[in-house]
């Protein structure tokens, strides 16, 4: 796990040696503290190089010992190891290639100097699992950048490029040739000089100005962005230890905010996610088809049909990922504009040119349609595309909740039709729901799920239903929202509860942002409000369940949300961001309770969060009991990277096993024999058999789904 060799008779070359990113594990440890004292006992060993095997330098921490106390205790602690490779007695040269990222980079920290290769990136991301670099990182990293570039690299756990990390100071020197081969000249010019002063544990930080303004200033920005999560905070409190404390104390610090979070649900939860995202590229489809024995053909062009918001940001992610893309648009002023904006968020041309024809699609392997949400218009242009697109050619559709199978009817190649769900802004949010129907073919699903990838994305199979998974599981949510209202609740109130909670904005101001028009024309073609709607029928009930028309009469005032400057809040003028209450809608509320009789009571922020939350995740236990998503984690996933989920919470369906799934089931019959008219509340039957099993862990949910047919 650590390979030990001598090159040029007296630098010893340790290598480690653990694909595919050479983490830490026990292993590891126990090979790597071997070899570091193999090298200080060898008499003929007058420098040493650490390096990664077979490219990367080292991943960090074996995040899959997290778990478990006893994998965690076993070899050699990194603390430890380090502290070993930062007293040796001879120069010691990290030569950094690919990445050295957490434990990875502490490591490199406590050797004399690290070379780099110009392509490799560092960082200590450490925070994003819900941690701190928590082996000595914390505290070597200001001694070597300064508190303040220090600080900034652990809250944020970015990842850094070689060059910036040069300038600052982070790497000694940078190679584009063979980092070893250069870091085995420069050790051996570096034996026998002296190493005190390139030990950062014996070095003061450098000073900083009005130490305690500064921290103060940087815990509020960090409890500003940190949306409730405790590591952000632990992090500017160990790099304040750096600033103030001796090395050794600062460590001791180190070690108990470690403790704490290594130990929390947060950390769990955040680690949960990170093997969540990259669990999501290995799907499986009920016709026996799996992501290892499918081959995909690969897409190298694309055309992309309708060129507003969501086509623009689909073209812009399709060309970053380096295809080459038409983009169609027959309405021509539409597509001028769209040209500037297109080349102004690819800073240049890159790869796309435009055309008024749907004709201009006929050579490319994927189309992409992306014009507005409209039945019939979607089924005419997948009518013409079956027969302008060469044989081959993936057809997909962008729609966010229409059915996929009635596109696929429209053409000659119903195997090749899927739904690509981007979200918005589709160049930049990480997720995309790829929607098989039942006659979508695997190879389909396969070339989808690799151009996912390669776009950067967290593509998650989906089945085909209304709302796919995500939009399908906001639905009881929003209404939720809606009812609690009714009952007495503000907008103010019920954001309030949820971004407490962790959500960047809360249902109300979201739903301004997107804009209340869109619910609006799905209720429409839903049948729910509009000319279909007679006037004998209630107000607040339809097709037998409790139905609010809040959004329909905020709609009716003009009200859609930012983009006419007043919602659920008021904005300074249309496109205005920063959201005020409304005195307006506190009236109109009111007037709306007392014309339907409605008493307003004091509804508290637990029930916000426990009627919003429970009925989304009882909506996500019947996704998982119709088989539309194929595993918890897929549906975790799709919250996490697509809607917001705060990722210290682990996404819905986690969240639901953390707080217990007996108390959800009890919250949710406590709120369903309150509001009987309202189904999302009722308690589905997969929940009910998961707690009578006796609440089994996440990962073994799947055993109790089986038997029910999947769509999947
Ligand atoms: C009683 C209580 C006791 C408490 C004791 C507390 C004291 C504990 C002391 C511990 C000290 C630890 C100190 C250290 O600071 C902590 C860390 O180092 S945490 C880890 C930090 N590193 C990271 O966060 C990096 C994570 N990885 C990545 O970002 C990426 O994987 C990558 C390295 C950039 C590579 O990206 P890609 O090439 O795209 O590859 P993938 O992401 O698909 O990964 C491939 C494969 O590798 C698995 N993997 C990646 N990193 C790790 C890892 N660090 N550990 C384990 N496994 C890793 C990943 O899951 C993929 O596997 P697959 O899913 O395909 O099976």
């Amino acid at each position: 796990m650590a390979q030990y060799r001598i090159v040029s008779g007296s630098v010893a070359v340790i290598s480690i040696q653990n694909p595919p990113v050479n983490a830490l594990s026990a292993a590891v440890r126990e090979g790597l503290l071997l070899s570091v004292r193999a090298a200080a006992s060898d008499p003929l060993v007058r420098s040493v190089v650490i390096s990664g095997h077979n490219g990367p330098f080292c991943g960090g921490a074996d995040i899959k010992e997290f778990g478990n106390v006893s994998h965690l205790e076993s070899g050699p602690h990194l603390v430890e190891i380090f502290e070993s490779v930062e007293a040796l007695a001879k120069p010691v040269v990290a030569a950094i290639e690919g990445f050295a990222l957490g434990g990875g980079l502490e490591l490199a920290l406590a050797c004399h100097y690290r070379f780099g290769h110009s392509e490799a990136r560092v960082g200590l991301p450490e925070v994003s699992l819900g941690l701190l670099p928590g082996a000595g990182g914390s505290q070597r990293l200001p001694r070597l950048l300064g508190v303040r570039a220090a600080l900034d690299m652990i809250v944020t756990g970015r990842h850094v490029a070689a060059g910036e990390a040069l300038k600052l100071g982070l790497l000694d020197r940078l190679t584009d040739g063979n980092t070893v081969d250069a870091a085995v000249r420069f050790a051996q010019s570096a034996e026998g000089k002296p190493l005190d002063d390139r030990r950062l544990g014996n070095r003061p930080c450098p000073p900083l100005e009005n130490i305690d303004a500064f921290f103060e200033e940087a815990l509020i920005h960090a409890r500003g962005r940190a949306r409730g999560a405790a590591a952000p905070l632990a992090c500017v409190q160990a790099v304040r230890g750096a600033a103030t404390l001796p090395f050794l104390k600062g460590m001791e610090l180190e070690k108990r905010l470690m403790e704490t979070l290594m130990t929390s649900g947060q950390a769990q939860a955040s680690r949960y996610c990170f093997f969540t995202e990259r669990g999501a590229a290995r799907w499986t489809t009920p016709t026996g088809a799996r992501w290892d024995t499918c081959r995909a053909r690969p897409i190298s062009t694309a055309a992309v049909i309708g060129l507003g918001t969501m086509g623009r940001g689909i073209t812009v992610a399709l060309a970053r990922a380096g295809l080459s893309v038409v983009a169609v648009e027959t309405q021509e002023h539409q597509l001028d504009e769209a040209q500037r904006a297109v080349s102004r968020m690819l800073k240049g041309g890159g790869g796309v040119s435009y055309s008024a024809d749907l004709q201009a699609a006929a050579g490319a392997d994927l189309v992409v349609e992306a014009v507005f949400e409209d039945m019939a218009v979607k089924e005419e242009i997948f009518k013409q595309l079956s027969s302008v697109c060469k044989p081959g050619a993936l057809l997909a559709t962008n729609t966010s909740s229409l059915d996929i199978d009635r596109l696929a009817s429209c053409t000659l190649r119903p195997e090749q039709v899927l739904g690509l769900h981007f979200f918005a802004p589709a160049h930049v949010m990480r997720l995309l729901e790829v929607v098989s129907g039942p006659r979508t073919s695997p190879q389909t699903v396969a070339a989808a799920m690799q151009l996912g990838r390669r776009m950067g994305k967290v593509s998650v199979a989906v089945g085909n239903c209304p709302g796919f998974v995500g939009n399908r599981m906001l639905k009881p949510y929003l209404e939720q929202a809606y009812f609690l209202l009714e009952e007495g609740a503000s907008p103010e109130l019920v954001d309030a509860a949820l971004e407490e909670f962790g959500f960047p904005m809360g249902v109300f101001k979201m739903s301004d942002l997107s804009g209340l028009d869109i619910g609006w024309r799905v209720r429409k073609e839903e049948g729910l409000t509009g000319p279909g709607v007679t006037a004998d029928q209630p107000m607040r009930t339809r097709r037998g369940r409790r139905y609010s028309p809040l959004g329909d009469l905020m709609c009716e005032e003009g009200r859609y949300g930012q983009k006419t400057g007043r919602g659920w809040y008021l904005y300074d003028r249309p496109g205005a961001r920063v959201a005020r209450s409304d005195p307006w809608l506190r009236s109109f509320l009111e007037e709306y309770r007392e014309r339907h009789g409605l008493l307003a009571r004091r509804i508290d922020q637990q029930e916000v969060l426990e009627r919003c939350l429970y009925a989304l995740i009882n909506e996500g236990f019947r996704v998982l009991e119709d088989g539309v998503a194929a595993s918890p984690q897929n549906i975790d996933a799709i919250y996490v990277f697509g809607y917001g989920w705060p990722k210290h919470r682990g996404g819905p369906m986690f969240y639901a096993a953390q707080v217990g799934l007996a108390r959800v089931l009890e919250g949710l019959e406590k709120y369903h024999k309150a509001h009987p008219d309202s189904p999302h509340l009722q308690p589905c039957s997969l929940l009910r058999r998961l707690v009578a099993s006796g609440s089994p862990p996440i990962h073994k949910w799947s055993e109790v789904v089986k038997g029910h047919r999947s769509q999947l």
